[in-house]
């Protein structure tokens, strides 16, 4: 599989109502590469039935599921795990997941987070947020030297996230992002349609730009 794509990351505000399914369905139809369920409320029934039914649908299509935060609930599904600075042992997850684990670290706007990271046992690195975020508006910034300068040091996956679109991506992938992780600018649409639409949109700006 393409070590390049689209990386689509779930919201509980934007995919509430029975959109989450729908939705995510018509970005993987669209393209998408890697789905993350990123879920803050804490309700852990409701977590664990929707990364289960998440699990199902990426395992028919073909989509890696990444699960935000939470190793436990990677560990019992099987799948892979975002942590960010303050969300527990790299270390730890590598342990409990196994060497083939799709595990990704937050590393703000940071090479030295970058190489604790790996060195820790993350598999892929991400920078960000890049632009104005209406869904994390308070984080840290990077910028697109940053990420030429991660590009040329390091060799595993670099997802770019934070306020992307298609308007604003282009500058990201001639930097050498490998994956755009994408909220608003993805499930912000008015439809399930529309959103594979812009899975789809996105997932070409790929073949157009490497
Ligand atoms: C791909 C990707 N990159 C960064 C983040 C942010 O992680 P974190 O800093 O832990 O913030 P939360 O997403 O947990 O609010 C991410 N989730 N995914
Ligand atoms: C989770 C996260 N971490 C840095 S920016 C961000 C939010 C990305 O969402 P959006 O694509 O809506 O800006
Ligand atoms: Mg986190």
């Amino acid at each position: 599989m393409s070590q390049r794509g689209l990386y689509a990351i779930t919201d509980s505000t934007l995919l509430a109502d029975g959109k989450l399914l729908p939705y995510v369905e018509a970005a993987i139809s669209g393209g998408a590469r890697w789905l993350q369920y990123r879920d803050k409320s804490g309700d852990a029934v409701k977590r664990l039935e929707e990364a289960g039914q998440l699990a199902a649908l990426c395992r028919k299509h073909g989509c890696e599921l990444i699960i935000n935060d939470d190793l436990a609930l990677a560990a019992e599904l099987g799948v892979g795990l975002h942590l960010g600075q303050e969300d527990g042992s790299l270390r730890e997850a590598r342990q409990q997941l196994g060497p083939d684990a799709l595990i990704g670290a937050t590393c703000h706007a940071s090479l030295q987070l970058a190489e604790q990271a790996l060195e820790d046992g993350a598999g892929h690195i991400a920078f960000g947020r890049f632009f104005t975020s209406q869904t994390k508006p308070g984080g840290p910034s990077a910028d697109v030297p940053l990420l030429r300068a991660a590009r040329a040091r390091f060799s595993v996956p670099i997802v770019a996230i934070g306020g992307i679109t298609l308007d604003n991506a282009a500058p990201l992938l001639d930097a050498g992002a490998d994956y755009l992780a994408v909220i608003n600018g993805l499930f912000g649409e008015k439809s399930a349609e529309d959103v594979r639409h812009r899975a789809l949109a996105f997932s070409q700006f790929f073949t157009c730009h490497g």
